[in-house]
């Protein structure tokens, strides 16, 4: 069992482990009743994980992004209300990253804030979603536009559940783990580049490493900097996280939700090496690395879609500041900065070169 410590303003533990499913009672332990969230696809395991506590009640959601919504959130409250959860009763977010992050938005929100578990079931919900306390849902004019900081009390990550999890799943999940290797970690570069099928394979020591990597990564940067607020100059708080994120969230919107968060912050990770590129921050053949991870993973590098809607979309990232977009840019591995308002025809140049 590997243990990461996350300690932003309530410290607490992600255990890696097959079986750590069997953590749940002692994390719940005290609550009178436990809401367990979970996706369609997971019902029967999410069955038997509610009979692991007492007072444990499974609410099914809708899956992935569309469980992300007002409505889903408005229908999870309105089950509290029948169930008369209070403030001694707990919510677990079993799921990807959509459900955790829906989850925890109810647990954040229910009575001003209960107590939360985190229970991540995909690559991309162990390595970045349950970590960090970041939750929330869409709404059609952008990605997780509504959302709370909440810290969970715990998250289990069983490396069990993943031998069910599609091929494009895990590599989805795998973008944000080479995003955490450019940004902080270059062994995880070397390891992708070194084997690329034992990275995608369950159960594969480099797999297991590189979830380990990627959450330590994140669990360094939320500890240091929880509520994304201490970026200046070329110090990069937790906005580091979000490399690629800018013009990965306006594809996900064009896309109306249907691309797969990894693959858009994919094509966002190439776009910002681009721009970075373009504005003589790095050289090519650090954006050729970029390609090469990706591409040796079987994640995408492209888009076609229209500049003006996703340059418009962008206007409304969280890193953005009145008018004036932010980015997150490396001038090489590990080498962040935050570059503001650059240049428009740099920004449709690059778009230019991911289309
Ligand atoms: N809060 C954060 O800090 C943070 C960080 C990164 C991403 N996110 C969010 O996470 C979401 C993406 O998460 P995701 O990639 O996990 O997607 P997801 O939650 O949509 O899950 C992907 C698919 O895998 C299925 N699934 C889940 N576990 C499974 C299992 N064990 N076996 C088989 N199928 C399984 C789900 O039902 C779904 O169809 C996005 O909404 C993104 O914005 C949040
Ligand atoms: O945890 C963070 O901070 C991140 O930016 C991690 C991202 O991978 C993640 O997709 C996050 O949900 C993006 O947050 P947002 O604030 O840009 O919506
Ligand atoms: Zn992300």
């Amino acid at each position: 069992m590997t243990i990461v410590e996350v300690n932003a303003e309530r410290p607490y533990r992600v255990d890696i482990s097959s079986g750590a499913l069997e953590g749940l009672p002692e994390l719940v332990n005290g609550c009178d009743r436990v809401a367990v969230l979970h996706p369609p696809t997971l019902t029967e395991q999410a069955t038997r994980l509610g009979e692991t506590v007492p007072g444990a009640v499974t609410i099914e959601v809708p899956d992935a992004e569309s469980g992300k919504t007002s409505e889903v959130l408005v229908s999870v409250w309105d089950r509290l209300a029948e169930l008369g959860f209070t403030r001694s009763d707990a919510v677990v977010g079993f799921g990807g990253g959509a459900t955790t992050d829906l989850a925890g938005f109810v647990a954040a929100t229910w009575l001003r804030g209960v107590r939360y578990v985190s229970v991540p079931t995909t690559v991309l919900g162990m390595v970045d979603a349950a970590v960090g306390g970041k939750t929330g849902i869409n709404i059609p004019a952008g990605k997780n536009l509504v959302g709370a900081f909440h810290e969970p009390v715990g998250v289990l990550c069983d490396l069990d559940m993943l031998a069910t999890l599609a091929a494009d799943e895990i590599r989805a999940g795998l973008a944000e783990v080479v995003k955490c290797g450019f940004i902080a970690d270059p062994e995880i570069t070397r390891l992708i580049a070194g084997d690329p099928d034992g990275a995608m394979t369950p159960g594969h020591p480099v797999q297991a490493e590189l979830i380990t990597r990627g959450i330590r990564v994140k669990a360094e940067v939320v500890s240091g900097d929880l509520r994304e607020a201490t970026s200046s100059g070329s110090r990069v708080g937790r906005e580091l996280l979000n490399y690629g994120h800018t013009l990965g969230h306006a594809i996900e919107r064009a896309e109306g939700f249907t691309w797969r968060h990894g693959e858009a912050i994919s094509v966002g990770m190439v776009y910002a090496a681009e721009l970075a590129a373009e504005l003589g921050w790095c050289d090519r053949d650090f954006v050729d690395l970029h390609r090469s991870q990706l591409t040796a993973l079987g994640l995408p590098t492209r888009h076609e879609g229209s500049w003006e809607e996703l340059r418009a979309t962008m206007a409304l990232d969280k890193k953005t500041r009145g008018s004036t977009l932010r980015f997150v840019l490396l001038r090489g591995a590990g080498q962040p900065e935050i570059c503001v308002g650059p240049d428009e025809d740099a920004l449709a140049r690059s778009y230019e070169r991911v289309r």
